[in-house]
């Protein structure tokens, strides 16, 4: 029997634990070099499939319509190579969301959000998309989508889509929300961003954190200088958070972070974080938590 619903799949969080910007395109996208690290934090999404063959957004984020709910407009695409490679259209799907992540946080809440739903149609429609295919169809809706589905700790160039898997210290991370959202594009056009680090190796990387128990440390964020001068909060969660160790940005912002080798460590400063900011705290996670559905077929209910 087929199944019909998959609930309570999660969509975590990611962070960039350094950024560089190396150079721009000639269509103007930056060039990068990242580490992605999803964290056990996110927001969590649930699928029916429907009678017929909309797809259907059942809960409301504010300040993002249904039709640009890039979990919708995913599901769209994947519908329609459905209808190419198996020449029918597949059932729609209902879809709800818990909201946990803030948007425009540098969070990826969106993107992972998107990478759920199409790791989870791809199994209720038993569509048989390779993780690589369902990379590919989701690259233009989103440079850290496929990061999500490529479903591991990634080095990351490009913009994003040139991944390999490396390996990050299996640590806590507490996470500051400044209570702003920070659009992407404000930073990237920026004229004082700094647009020529130098490229470093995967190797560098790994030679850093080879023997640490926490990921602090390697190269830093070249977004936070603009999205720290063009929004204060963002400052002033950084500046807080400096006291207690390598406070960084995660993406183009808002949100701040701080690794630390145990959870023990992590509450203690968690416990001190003033009371105008959320924060919480989170593990390293080495694997997307979806990454079976990938290789089995859906539960069958
Ligand atoms: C910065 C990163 C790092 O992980 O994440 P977030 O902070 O968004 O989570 C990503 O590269 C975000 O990529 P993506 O999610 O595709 O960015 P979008 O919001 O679509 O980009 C908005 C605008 O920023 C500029 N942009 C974005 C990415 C890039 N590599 N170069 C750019 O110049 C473009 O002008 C683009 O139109
Ligand atoms: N399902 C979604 N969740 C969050 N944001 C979404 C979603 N669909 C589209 N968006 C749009 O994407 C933008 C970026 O959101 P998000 O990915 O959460 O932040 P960031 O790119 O900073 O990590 C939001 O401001 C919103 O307009």
């Amino acid at each position: 029997m087929r199944a019909t619903r998959l609930h309570d799949c999660p969509a975590p969080a990611k962070l960039n634990l350094f950024l560089h910007v190396n150079g721009r395109r000639a269509d103007g996208y930056h060039l990068l070099q990242t580490v992605f690290q999803m964290v056990d934090h996110g927001d969590l999404l649930h699928f029916d499939l429907r009678a017929d063959e909309r797809i259907v957004r059942t809960t409301d984020v504010p300040g993002v319509p249904e039709q640009g709910d890039l979990i919708v407009r995913a599901l769209l695409l994947l519908q329609a190579a459905c209808k190419r490679r198996h020449g029918r259209l597949p059932p729609g799907i209902d879809v709800a969301i818990d909201k946990r992540l803030p948007m425009g946080g540098g969070l990826g809440g969106g993107s992972s959000d998107a990478a759920t739903a199409l790791m989870a149609a791809n199994a209720l429609w038993e569509a048989g998309f390779s993780r690589e295919e369902l990379m590919a169809l989701a690259l233009p809706l989103g440079a850290d989508i496929p990061f999500f589905i490529f479903g591991q700790t990634a080095f990351a160039e490009g913009v994003g889509e040139a991944l390999q898997p490396v390996d990050a210290p299996d640590c806590w991370y507490l996470v500051i929300e400044p209570g702003v959202a920070v659009p992407t594009a404000a930073i990237f056009c920026s004229e004082h961003l700094t647009r020529g680090t130098e490229p470093v190796r995967i190797a560098d990387f790994s030679r850093h954190t080879m023997n640490r128990t926490d990921s602090t440390g390697f190269g830093r964020n070249d977004l936070q200088a603009v999205a720290v001068s063009l929004f204060p909060p963002v400052a002033q969660a950084i500046d807080w958070l400096s006291a207690h160790g390598d406070a960084r940005m995660t993406g183009s912002g808002a949100c701040v972070f701080c690794a630390f080798s145990s959870e023990a460590e992590a509450d203690a400063v968690l416990q001190q974080v003033p009371g105008i900011w959320e924060a919480w705290k989170a593990k390293a996670l080495k694997h997307h938590p979806l990454n079976t559905v990938l290789q089995v077929s859906a539960v069958i209910e």
